[in-house]
């Protein structure tokens, strides 16, 4: 189940399975806890599988991403003792079909809770936040009345939000009605307790409070299920997290000292930059020769007006990273890892800057803009499958793919599609023109043509959302907020028609993860061979974040305290990415004054820090 020793955790681990008692396991990055908890359900099943497999009772593993649940479920040989799953999918399975207990606790705990939220914002005035906050109000409470007439619930498993009349329950209030749910109804409570024996959460400190809360609730009744935590408290870069993640009452604290990821240059790094774990490297990493070293680039005062860089100044930033690149001889190296603050700063690198303003601009919904994210708004869903595959396998000559993509995934060239008659040799024929024209189009037209195009030949399923936007009069006046808010949604169509494959191309690239940039979010729990941290807190402009300041505080200004605490938490998690080099390009307006800092500090010595001046 893993190649690897037990460690010493994993044998306390052993032994709080024997003994029935619940049990948190704390520890920093790459010490094996994911590791662990694999271990940890190869130990149950040795333990307790037969009266498991008798009793008719399962171990539930819950991960942050559906890839972790892949990745551990490999690792289990799919058991049917376990059920590995995120979080959201775990709930709904198990809340889906009480439809009136969904009702009621919307009606009665989380609708109630919004508004009471939306009510601190409200001070009875005329700003934005104020009127806007009057506004939701008022929709929550229409919502609340209407609840009774929604026939089910549906969850909506790529919208962040809830469309409460439609039946449609978002990530964050599902996560908030389960935990309500376990809380508030002893018999489901015992439902559990009979399926489940054990409950076992990977990244625990990132785990919605409310849930965390609600799992403690559980282990505390009679019969109760054991539950197993899994986290570090300083890698939780979601505020919805519990970062200290306490356990049921009596539940066993266990630490791990070990990194096993980091060459020993890293972790030295890792120790200096926080100082209540103290690791060692452990494994064969701790042979690896790696190193850590800081550019820090002058940056400019910003000229684009609202403390942001001008066009021209973001341009001479990318240069300068290039030359940071450079002087460590890693411009051309293969297989760096990139880490950004923002999905911004990748889309300009990449070259789809314009569909991501698109998408996170004043035409986009909170619900657009979520949609953009994942990959699966309405508009852009048939790019990311089958359109861009299919013209990057057609670019690539690769006939044989395209086939493949266009008998499975398009309704014209499925077995029961308007080509289903024709003979082998017909279909190739009409499938190579077909999609030669697809690319010619991809190339040199708008996405409205290429869209057309592949509705005529049935190579995209047309939603009737779809179909209207494109069979409606193009939108021709200028968008007004205040005429046109509830029909924001035909202008956003019309800009995106009238974009090139180019950005949409970039864009469903960097969502296959096939390129070497990734969001500092984005790699929890990843590791890679050499990093490159990227801080521009300009450029970046979120001001929840304020790198320069909390690495060089006397420099830079001291930054507030939720500042400085995101920003450690996110700059640790990034640091801790990095299996053998670690590169961290910092942008400050005083590079000497902050290198100063930072090597008093302790953090890193004066021959790892360069300096690039503008
Ligand atoms: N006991 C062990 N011996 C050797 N290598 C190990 C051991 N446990 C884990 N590893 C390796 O160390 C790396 C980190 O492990 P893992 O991802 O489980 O750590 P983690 O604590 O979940 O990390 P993080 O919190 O930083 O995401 C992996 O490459 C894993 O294969």
């Amino acid at each position: 189940m893993t190649k690897h020793k037990p460690t010493d955790a994993d044998k306390e681990i052993a032994r709080c399975l024997r003994d029935n008692a619940s049990f948190r396991v704390v520890a920093g990055a790459g010490a094996g806890k994911t590791t662990s908890l694999v271990r940890a359900l190869g130990a149950i099943v040795e333990l307790h599988g037969k009266q498991m497999l008798r009793d008719g009772q399962r171990a539930v593993c819950i991960t942050y991403t559906n890839r972790a649940a892949d990745v551990i479920r490999g690792r289990l040989r799919n058991n049917q003792l376990f059920v590995v799953s995120t979080l959201h999918s775990f709930v709904w399975g198990e809340i889906g079909h009480f439809t009136e207990s969904i009702r009621k606790s919307l009606r009665e705990s989380i609708i109630p809770h919004h508004i009471r939220k939306y009510q601190d914002d409200d001070n009875g005035g005329k700003s934005k936040k104020a009127v806007r906050a009057r506004q939701q109000i008022d929709e929550l409470t229409r919502a609340c009345e209407g609840l009774g007439a929604v026939d089910g619930f549906r969850y909506g498993v790529n919208n962040t939000f809830s469309s409460y009349l439609e039946g449609e329950i978002g990530h964050d209030d599902l996560i908030l009605v389960g935990a309500n749910m376990v809380e508030r109804c002893p018999p489901l409570r015992r439902i559990l307790s009979q399926k489940y024996a054990y409950f076992l959460v990977d990244e625990a400190q990132d785990t919605s409070r409310h849930m965390i809360q609600a799992f403690n609730t559980l282990a505390a009744d009679p019969e109760a299920p054991l539950v197993g935590y899994f986290g570090d408290p300083m890698q939780q870069i979601y505020d919805k997290g519990n970062s200290g993640f306490p356990g049921p009452e009596g539940a066993e604290t266990i630490t791990k000292r070990e990194n096993y990821r980091c060459a020993p240059q890293v972790v030295t790094f890792l120790n200096a930059f926080r100082k209540d774990v103290q690791q060692r490297a452990a494994g064969e990493n701790a042979s690896v020769d790696g190193s850590v070293e800081m550019m820090l680039v002058q940056a400019e005062s910003p000229e684009g007006g609202r403390g942001r860089y001008s066009d021209k100044q973001l341009e001479r930033a990318q240069r300068r990273f290039v030359e940071a690149l450079r002087v460590w001889e890693w411009e051309n190296r293969e297989g760096v890892k990139q880490l950004y603050l923002v999905r911004r700063m990748i889309a300009r690198r990449l070259g789809f800057l314009e569909l991501h303003d698109l998408f996170t601009g004043p035409l986009a919904s909170q619900r657009a803009q979520s949609e953009f994210e994942s990959g699966s708004h309405f508009l852009i869903k048939q790019f990311v499958e089958p359109i861009v595959p299919l013209v990057r396998a057609r670019r690539d000559g690769d006939n044989s793919t395209c086939m493949r993509i266009l008998t499975s995934r398009t309704s014209a060239f499925s077995p029961d599609g308007v080509h289903s008659q024709k003979s082998v040799g017909e279909v190739r024929e009409i499938g190579k023109r077909v999609v030669q024209r697809l690319v010619e189009l991809f190339e040199n037209a708008p996405l409205r043509d290429v869209l057309e195009y592949c509705c005529k030949e049935g190579i995209v399923a047309v939603s009737e959302k779809l179909k209207n936007e494109l069979v409606r009069p193009e939108r021709t006046d200028e968008y007004d907020e205040e005429l046109h808010r509830e029909q924001k949604s035909e202008w956003l169509a019309d800009h995106f028609f009238r974009m090139s494959g180019r950005q949409v191309e970039k864009y469903c690239e960097f969502l296959a993860e096939n390129t070497p940039f990734s969001t500092q979010h984005g790699v929890k729990g990843e590791e890679y061979e050499d990093v490159v941290v990227v801080f521009d807190d300009v450029e970046a402009g979120w001001h929840n974040y304020s790198f320069a300041k909390m690495l060089a505080p006397q420099t830079t200004g001291e930054p507030r305290d939720e500042q400085r605490e995101r920003s450690r938490k996110l700059a640790y998690v990034s640091f801790s990415r990095a299996k053998r080099n670690l590169r961290i390009v910092l942008f400050t307006q005083e590079p000497r004054m902050a290198k100063q800092e930072i090597v008093t500090q302790g953090l890193l010595s004066d021959q790892q820090i360069r300096i690039l001046d503008g």
